[in-house]
Order: C-alpha cells, then sequence, then structure tokens
C-alpha cells in the first residue's frame, strides 16, 4: 500500500540552524495524524518541505508515493494546506479566491466556482462569499484558509495550527468538520500547540524535537508511559506515614488529609498502599487515580530529548551546517 507520508532522514539547514535533522516517519493512508514538538521544533520547516516551500539539504520526502521535489505537480495536487499565517490574496472577494486555487490546479472554470461554493458552505462562510479576506472575523480566516485547502479536493489536508486564537465554540466546529473528513476518508496532518486536541483527535501522533523525532504512538500509548497518581483522603490527618516504597512507586507525601502516591501504575500499588496504611491504624475516606495527561508526558519528554542534546553537545559535537539552500 502507498503511504500517505513518508520522510526519510529529512534533513533541513538554514545557516547553521539544523531545523530538521534526520526526520524520518509513515503516515497511512486515512490516518489523522499529529505533529508535536515546542516552538521551533521544525514542524513548520517539515510541512515546507511537504508542500514545495522549502527544499530539503538531505534525505527524502514522498506523498501518495511522489517525491515531493522530483515530482513535486503530483505531490502537491494531492495535498492541502491550512497554514499557520494568513497567506490570503487580499483584493478578491474570497470566493474568487477559492476560484484561483482550484484553476491553478487545473480544475476547469465551471467546476472551479462549484467547488469554491461546496467549499465555503462547508465551512460554513457561504454567506460571506462576496466578501475580502480583510473583512472577514479572526474565526471565519481559519474557516477560510480551512476551506481553501479544501477547494482541491486534497487526499491529503495539512492543518498547521488550523485552531490557534479561535474561540472554544468555533474550535468545537472545526473538530468535528476535520474529524468528519477524515471519516469520509481523508488523510490528516494535524500540529497543534493545544496538546487536548492532538490527544481527542489524533490516530498517532510523532513527538519532534529539535527537528528530530522523540516518538510516534497512539496518545493513549504515549499516556501510559507517563505516570499515575493515587490520591487518598484521609479519615483524619496523618502525622507521619508508614513505608510506602512498593515497586513502581516515585513518591509519597501527605498535606493534611490529603495523601498523594505517584507510581508507574497505580492500580498495581492501589492494594499494597491501602493495606499498610490500615496495619498502620490510619484510615482511608476516599480514592482516586489520576492518569498523566499528553501534556505532561509531551513536556517530559521533550525536556529529556532538550537535556540529552545538551550532554551530547557538552561532549564535543560542534554542530556545523552549510551554506542556505535557494528556497524555491
Ligand atoms: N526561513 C528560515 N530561515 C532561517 N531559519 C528558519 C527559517 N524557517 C525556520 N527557521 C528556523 O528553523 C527552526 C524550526 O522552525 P519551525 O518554524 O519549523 O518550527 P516549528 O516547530 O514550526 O515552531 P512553532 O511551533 O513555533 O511554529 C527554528 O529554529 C527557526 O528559527
Amino acid at each position: 500500500m502507498t503511504l500517505a507520508i513518508e520522510a526519510d532522514g529529512l534533513v533541513k539547514e538554514y545557516g547553521d540552524v539544523r531545523a530538521l535533522d534526520g526526520l524520518s516517519f509513515e503516515v497511512e493512508p486515512g490516518e489523522f495524524f499529529g505533529l508535536l514538538g515546542p516552538n521551533g521544533a521544525g514542524k513548520t520547516t517539515f510541512i515546507n518541505v511537504l508542500v514545495g516551500l522549502a527544499r530539503a539539504t538531505g534525505g527524502r520526502a514522498e506523498v501518495f508515493g511522489h517525491d515531493v521535489e522530483s515530482e513535486y505537480r503530483e505531490a502537491r495536487n494531492r495535498i492541502g494546506l491550512a497554514p499557520q499565517e494568513f497567506n490570503v490574496d487580499r483584493f478578491f472577494p474570497i470566493h474568487e479566491v477559492l476560484e484561483h486555487k482550484a484553476g491553478y490546479h487545473g480544475v476547469p472554470p465551471a467546476e472551479a466556482a462549484e467547488r469554491a461554493a461546496t467549499a465555503l458552505k462547508t465551512v460554513g462562510i457561504w454567506e460571506k462569499r462576496d466578501t475580502r479576506f480583510d473583512w472577514l472575523s479572526g474565526g471565519m480566516k481559519r474557516r477560510f484558509l480551512l476551506a481553501r485547502a479544501l477547494v482541491t479536493d486534497p487526499d491529503l489536508l495539512i492543518l498547521d495550527e488550523p485552531t490557534a486564537g479561535v474561540d472554544v465554540q468555533l474550535r468545537r466546529d472545526l473538530w468535528r468538520l476535520i474529524e468528519r473528513l477524515n471519516a469520509e476518508g481523508t488523510t490528516i496532518l494535524l500540529t497543534t500547540h493545544y496538546i487536548e486536541e492532538a490527544e481527542r483527535l489524533c490516530d498517532r501522533v510523532a513527538i519532534v524535537d529539535s527537528g528530530r523525532k522523540v516518538e510516534v504512538a497512539t496518545p493513549d500509548e504515549l499516556r501510559s508511559r507517563g505516570t499515575d497518581t493515587l490520591v487518598l483522603t484521609l479519615e483524619s490527618p496523618a502525622v507521619g506515614l508508614p513505608d510506602l516504597s512498593f515497586d513502581g512507586v516515585h513518591e509519597a507525601s501527605v498535606d493534611g488529609r490529603e495523601l498523594r502516591v505517584v507510581a508507574d501504575s497505580a492500580g498495581a500499588v492501589a492494594a499494597d498502599v491501602i493495606r499498610t496504611l490500615d496495619d498502620a491504624g490510619i484510615a482511608v475516606a476516599d480514592m482516586d487515580v489520576r492518569r498523566a495527561s499528553l501534556e505532561e508526558v509531551f513536556v517530559d519528554m521533550t525536556r529529556l530529548d532538550e537535556e540529552a542534546t545538551t550532554d551530547y553537545e557538552r561532549n564535543g559535537h560542534d554542530g556545523d551546517a552549510e551554506s542556505v539552500e535557494a528556497e524555491r
């Protein structure tokens, strides 16, 4: 089966900045795939390489089997991109902007007009069709970027921070719409700073940092790598604690009536903790388990990666880079 995205050892250097440092991963057709990483991790650079806005310094990438450089047109025609920046022609009514876009991708005029209408209706701004982009509200601008990405009927929809700066209601509307597109077969590549968004929408996520892949897994798998916190409410404030250092327990602390036990798995230690408390004459009134959020795991993973890089650099790596490539 042809992969939707195949990136293999991608490198992108801007002067002495290595925006991509050997990035490799694969996205299956029909997947909802998230790209997570801190600011400057290389997410937008990766997208720019896929859509031909930046030329990789090394490695290769394919979109539905087409090399993004040597088969630029074929690859690009499969992609709809809703970028982070509002890079829209501001002088034409928005329906015309969409028609031009479809025309540029080889769609004949009558069909282009039809597609423009459909895309505007899909994102819910059809009544604004004769308005210029500048006159749309911030939320409508986000909707419009999505319409523009959809007008070429893409197989791969790339959404770079699609809900940045929109209100909660619109964010949920956009989620529903994107989920529907995915259910209808469109492959989605999403970058977002709202980890909750990735957790809710994505089948798998890649965590990238400093231009490198740290991990690829389902949100659930990633969360299970974080720690659980067992929160016990005691009948009365505890003065001292019995020894709770069972296998898998990272720490135990008490504050008044609240005892918190941080462990790899709350389920694996709960019975031992309660029995030990009971033996020590400490009665438990209530118990709750809090699983690590994807956000916590993400922060841990990117911090660990940061520390590893620093050690590596301390040990003599000079990170040299060559000249800046001419951009397309
Ligand atoms: N055109 C450019 N010229 C020079 N450096 C660049 C250019 N584009 C990106 N960079 C650098 O490459 C690195 C990766 O940037 P990129 O925008 O890809 O990160 P990002 O993960 O998308 O970040 P954010 O989450 O902030 O959007 C950064 O250090 C950035 O400063």
